[in-house]
């Protein structure tokens, strides 16, 4: 839970807002175009969102263009972007398939080697049913991953998560406790949960953890119909928006003093308090409800 010494001080980190669409070779150019304005604005880490490389609801058509990871040309062209500009490229995720009948949602945090530094497979599976009819069952493509992920930056530990995990805190706090100064949420959040529930998750997290919470999004209206929330967001560990995107593709800028980490936990170390409790269920007779080990 210490940032190392002789750590440079601070960072620039840029989200990659996306609208992605139906054709892969579209997604990874403007992938490409954005991690380019993104070296010229000076950002040492790159985060895509959540399905850079296609967004396809339809399971037949998904099936019809994903490929294993060794055969993925997206991974390998995004590989040699990370090399060709010298930054750290974390890739939200792309759909790797895994079997004849399923893909991972995995992640890629890959260094400015060109090397992959950390893969992570999505661990919550979106499968809800929203007003309006609005309904995702991503279990039936996916197959969820059981692993919580770190990666070592040169500035500290970051974190690994994708979209629907955002709500799971204890995913969050199990990173912060092994050691993330940053919490990664690359995301394609729906329109009407984004409105309701995205900012205030998103701060929850870092408020929680005394972590940078950084997530970039997807944003607009998709080729396959779905329409996302977008509004990427720099989070710093009290909670402060740093930096906010709004619905259309483009960069989120901000530059992160990973020394705030150690400061906001200073002032409130509810990581160093977290308590085990019993729990007392109600008894068949009224009476007072005590929740809670004792001192
Ligand atoms: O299926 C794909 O192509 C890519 N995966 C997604 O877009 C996933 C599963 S449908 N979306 C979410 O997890 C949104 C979560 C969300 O919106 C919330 O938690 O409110």
């Amino acid at each position: 839970m210490t940032i190392s010494s002789g750590s440079p001080a601070t960072f620039r980190v840029a989200l990659a807002q996306m609208r992605t669409g139906r054709s892969v070779a579209a997604n990874i150019d403007a992938a490409a175009a954005l991690v380019r304005e993104a070296k010229a604005a000076g950002a040492d880490y790159v985060m895509t969102p959540e399905m850079t490389s296609l967004m396809e609801d339809d399971r037949a058509r998904l099936f019809d263009t994903v490929v294993d990871e060794a055969d993925d040309s997206a991974l390998a062209d995004l590989r040699a972007l990370a090399r060709t500009f010298g930054l750290w490229l974390h890739i939200g995720s792309l759909a790797v398939k895994v079997s004849p009948e399923r893909a991972a949602n995995r992640s890629f945090v890959i260094a400015p080697t060109g090397d992959i530094a950390a893969r992570y497979d999505k661990i919550h599976m979106f499968d809800v049913d929203l007003a309006g009819g609005e309904s995702y069952r991503e279990s039936e493509s996916f197959v969820a991953g059981d692993a919580a992920v770190l990666a070592d930056l040169p500035w500290g530990r970051i974190g690994l998560s994708i979209c629907y995990d955002l709500r799971f805190p204890a995913l969050y706090r199990a990173l912060a406790e092994a050691g993330a100064s940053f919490l990664a949420v690359p995301a394609a959040f729906t329109r009407q949960t984004g409105e309701a529930h995205w900012h205030v998750l998103l701060r929850a997290r870092a408020i929680e953890t005394g972590c940078f919470v950084m997530a970039a999004a997807q944003g607009g209206h998709h080729e396959c119909g779905r329409e996302t929330f977008g509004h990427s967001l720099i989070v710093d560990p009290w909670g402060r928006i740093l930096a906010e995107g709004g619905t259309t593709p483009g960069l989120v800028i901000a530059d992160i003093d990973p020394s705030e980490v150690v400061m906001a936990r200073g002032r409130v170390p509810s990581l160093q308090h977290g308590r085990r409790f019993s729990l007392v269920e109600p008894a068949a007779e009224p009476r007072l409800h005590v929740i809670g080990g004792g001192p």
